[in-house]
């Protein structure tokens, strides 16, 4: 059976920050690889001064200029089929949470879950993935359409379950404590460092104990490609972002390295003092057992 992964992200940007190396690495391998987007990221910053006025309180064509940029930032990545979650623009982006466009009758925050799930559920139904990715029950760090794609995403498995076609493993995106520590510490003396502020990493809203994370993906090989999908985002990551101090100065472990938790499924063999896997397949049928 040819390898299908599902990746479940909530706006245009999230595919390349938090699973970019991951996507171009299976790409690469010829894997089917699927991206289902939620919204559209209407509500987004712009930080192209020259397309300010796309902005969700004047022209509100923001959503419209993100999908060509999630075109060209998938175009680094390989081949990627890309879906809209109930078509482009059923689903409006919500706005950070508790904010007045979480109340947008078309906002993600606001759906009906098992009607979005029914979106997830014919996709899944053509594609048939082993593999599943999303984000943790907190979105990853709290926003509310990260939150309702990992609802979406694991009601949807779980009707393609009953339906006979559910997933094999369910993974969630993650950050080790280590690597977020490093990260602070190589940024510490950036003079843009966005983190100065920190004293404590447990002061993130994301961050998970290595001994609880369980797979660990080195795509450094496209640190590149993921560094060049970035950029296609450029109304979100301007160019003085700290995510290119990462990328540029600290060496590709950062950028090019990916982490998961395992939600659902059996875990593969693994590498390293916490045996995290190195193959979001390992352990299944036609998955290549992690390497020792
Ligand atoms: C990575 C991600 O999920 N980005 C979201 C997020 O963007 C944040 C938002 O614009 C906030 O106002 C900024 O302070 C913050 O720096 C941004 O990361 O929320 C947006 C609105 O829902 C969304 O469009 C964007 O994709
Ligand atoms: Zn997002």
């Amino acid at each position: 059976m040819a390898r299908s992964i599902l990746f479940v992200h909530a706006h245009p940007d999230d595919e390349s920050i938090g699973t970019g190396a991951t996507m171009a690495h299976y790409a690469a391998q010829g894997a089917h690889v699927t991206l289902v987007t939620c919204t559209l990221g209407e509500e987004g910053e712009i930080h192209v001064p020259e397309l300010a006025q796309l902005e969700a309180a004047q022209a509100d064509q923001l959503g419209g200029y993100r999908l060509t940029e999630l075109r060209s930032a998938l175009a680094a990545l390989g081949t990627i089929d890309a879906r809209m979650l109930g078509g482009a623009g059923r689903y409006r982006d919500s706005g950070m949470m508790g904010t007045l466009a979480n109340e947008h009758p078309r906002a993600f925050w606001g759906a009906d879950l098992e009607e979005a799930s029914m979106h997830l559920v014919e996709i899944m139904d053509e594609v048939r993935p082993q593999v599943v990715v999303t984000y943790d029950a907190n979105g990853f760090y709290g926003h509310p359409d990260h939150i309702q794609a990992h609802r979406v995403a694991m009601r949807a498995s779980e009707i393609a379950a009953e339906r006979g076609f559910g997933p094999s493993k369910i993974y969630w995106t993650a950050m080790p404590l280590s690597v977020l520590k490093a990260g602070v510490e190589a940024l510490a003396d950036s003079t843009d460092n966005p983190f100065a502020a920190v004293t404590d990493v447990a002061d993130f809203p994301f961050g998970t104990p290595d001994e609880e994370v369980a797979a660990c993906i080195d795509g450094s090989d496209h640190h590149d490609a993921k560094v060049a999908a970035l950029k296609a985002h450029a109304t979100q990551i301007p160019e003085t972002s700290w995510l290119y101090s990462i990328a540029g100065n600290f060496g590709q472990e950062f950028m090019g390295v990916e982490h998961y938790t395992l939600a659902h499924g059996v875990r593969g063999r693994g590498d390293g003092p916490y045996g995290w896997e190195t193959d979001l397949f390992s352990g299944l049928p036609d998955g290549s057992p992690a390497a020792r």
